[in-house]
């Protein structure tokens, strides 16, 4: 047994390893979009060239305009041809500069949008391969977090923040230019291009926060429903509840197409209001113009260049409404995604590379206490184990004893609160969880078969395997013969959806078989036989164990079929181990084991006594 300090130590050390991420941070959950906006940091320079390149383009937009309008109203007053050579030349070139840093502009942004993208990806794709507590989210709606969620930092990336810095750089030097030339104008456009530019995105904002902010859950809810619709179909239909399913996906459906019909509304409003705004404040500029011509304060050329820079000003401001509208949704999106990643990992960051030793490898498990959330009682309290090499030991025990939980540990996906588990007398806990998978690997309780054939299921476990490593691992596990007489394309046979063309004792086998391929040095069996009827049951136990020979082999198991082959059992209860000894000690003692087996307490004294 391992000491309190030993385990506090290992322990302290894990938590010093915890991230700094974690679920209760509020501070960063209340500001997705500034949260958002911040994992674009790492293409801040891409992205500070692509405001440059987007006022730029806008620029010349609005240049060519005024240019033009110079040039047009200059030459109405039949000037000498080299009066207006510098004004052609200019309108020739901002139409250029226009087109290519347009050009640039997009490929620069896009560049920089979608590796940030990537990154997010990667990183939510990471913390779900890392956090079982993700289980929490329904498999559905964990896709349209992956998905549309992430699409939404692209949304907001790309339209949510150069067009805004850009109305904010471009607009800023048309006023300058138009002030100059008449400053009455030039204010009454700056008051314009506020209202279009601010006031109308913020009321646009305010109008689409409330369906904005439950589209991207409303999403969620349509993609698990068809998700659980789609994969319980032979369940639905065998209890004639596809109709509710149906109705169901139906409801979630009709609720998306209801917002998506506000968003567009509010959408249009913008656009119209924004379209509405730019006409009257062009208007008021050209009547305060003519009046200001009238009083000979004004130009008629200049009055010309003042409206038509006018008009093209806002175009620099009429997508903001509609970004503006969209700002709800993609905060929404922003909270569920941050939701997943700021989802405390299971597994703590294996930030060496360091090998787990070489050899054969004894496990040994100290005081293993986990527990599935701080207020939840311990699924395993204190547990203390040990496999030599080449052992076979099983752990019994009623459901919800805390089996899986154990599996779970040994093959990384969760690591313990408290204790330690040692391979080869390395803590796991110092490896990275792949490392860690080298060694312990073996059937999960629900192995999963790809949609794909029977080679590219095998080679899962080991992609340079030949397909004679194969045969010979499907002879271990006494799978070959099945697949010679029931599958004519041998390896090349496509096994179905979830492996649905095997029988449910071959997927156990094709699991073992992948198993035995990855050369582990302890296998796990987690309950490899559940589900199975008694004669299957007994055929595939006795098949994996003779496959297990030589292994250290861990049998998780509530079934008491094959006991008698094992070196050791222990008796988990409650997450404690409530006993621990071979099949006949276990037998010869008062207690669970005996109980299981429909005994009674063996007579004063104990069995061993009377043998
Ligand atoms: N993801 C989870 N979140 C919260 N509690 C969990 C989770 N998984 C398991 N538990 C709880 O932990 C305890 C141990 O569960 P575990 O699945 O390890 O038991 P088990 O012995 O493998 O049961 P079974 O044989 O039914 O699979 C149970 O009380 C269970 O409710």
């Amino acid at each position: 047994m391992v000491g309190t300090g030993r385990r506090d130590r290992a322990h302290q050390r894990r938590s010093d390893r915890s991230p700094a991420v974690s679920s209760s941070s509020p501070n960063r959950t209340d500001r997705p979009l500034l949260r958002m906006v911040a994992l674009a940091r790492p293409r801040g320079t891409r992205f500070a060239l692509g405001v440059l390149l987007g006022a730029l383009t806008t620029g010349a937009g609005v240049g060519l305009l005024g240019v033009s309008a110079w040039l047009l109203a200059t030459a109405a007053t039949h000037p000498p041809l080299t009066a207006l050579s510098v004004a052609v030349v200019a309108t020739r070139a901002l139409g250029v500069t226009r087109g290519v840093s347009r050009y640039l502009e997009r490929l620069v942004t896009h560049d920089a949008a979608f590796r940030t993208l990537a990154d997010v990806r990667v990183r939510v794709y990471e913390r779900l391969a890392r956090s079982e507590p993700i289980r929490r989210f329904r498999s559905g709606d964990l896709v349209s977090r992956l998905v549309n969620d992430t699409d939404s930092a692209q949304d907001l990336l790309l339209r949510g923040l150069t067009p805004p810095l850009v109305a904010v750089v471009a607009g800023g030097a048309v006023v300058a230019v138009c002030t100059a030339l008449f400053a009455p104008g030039g204010l009454l456009l700056a008051a314009g291009l506020l209202l279009g530019g601010l006031a109308l995105p913020l009321f646009a904002a305010a109008l689409g926060r409330g369906p904005g902010r439950r589209q991207a859950a409303a999403r969620g809810e349509l993609s698990s429903a068809l998700v659980d619709t789609l994969y319980g179909a032979p369940d639905l239909v065998a209890y004639g509840a596809m109709e509710r399913a149906v109705r169901r996906v139906e409801r979630a459906d009709a609720e998306l197409t209801r917002m998506a019909r506000r968003d567009a509304a509010v959408l249009g409003l913008g656009s119209g209001a924004s379209a509405l705004v730019a006409g009257v404040t062009v208007w008021a500029v050209l009547l305060l113009g003519v009046a200001a011509v009238a009083d000979g304060v004004l130009g008629a050329i200049p009055l010309a260049v003042l409206v038509l820079t006018a008009l093209a000003a806002f175009e620099i401001v009429s997508p903001l409404p509609a970004v503006a509208a969209r700002l709800g949704a993609i905060r929404s999106a922003g909270t569920r995604l941050f939701d997943v990643l700021d989802t405390e990992p299971a597994v703590r960051g294996a930030d060496t590379e360091r090998r787990l030793p070489d050899g054969a490898a004894a496990l040994r498990v100290r005081g293993l206490r986990v527990r599935y959330g701080p207020e939840e009682p311990w699924a395993l309290d204190g547990v203390d184990l040990d496999l030599a090499p080449g052992r076979r030991i099983a752990v019994l025990g009623p459901s919800g004893s805390g089996k899986s939980t154990l599996a779970s540990v040994l093959f990384r996906f969760r690591d313990p609160d408290e204790g330690t588990v040692e391979l080869g007398g390395a803590d796991i806990t110092d490896h990275p969880a792949d490392e860690v998978r080298r060694i312990v690997s073996g059937v999960p309780q629900d192995p999963h078969i790809f949609a794909s054939t029977l080679r590219e299921n095998l080679r899962l476990a080991r992609p340079d395997a030949d397909d004679a490593d194969l045969w010979a691992a499907l002879e271990r596990a006494r799978l070959a013969e099945d697949v010679r007489t029931t599958m004519p394309d041998g390896l090349d046979t496509e096994v179905g959806a979830h492996g649905a063309r095997l029988s449910g004792g071959m997927r156990r086998r094709l699991a073992l078989t992948r198993a035995l391929l990855a050369h582990p040095r302890v296998l796990v069996l987690d309950e490899p036989t559940t589900h199975l009827d008694p004669d299957t049951r007994d055929a595939v136990l006795d098949d994996l164990l003779a496959a297990s020979e030589g292994y250290s082999t861990l049998l998780i198991t509530h079934d008491l079929a094959r006991l008698e082959q094992m070196d050791e059992i222990y008796v988990i209860v409650d997450g404690r181990v409530v006993q621990h000894g071979s099949h006949a000690d276990l037998l010869a003692e008062k207690g669970w084991y005996r109980g299981a087996h429909g005994l009674p307490d063996p007579p004063r004294g104990g069995l061993r006594a009377v043998r």
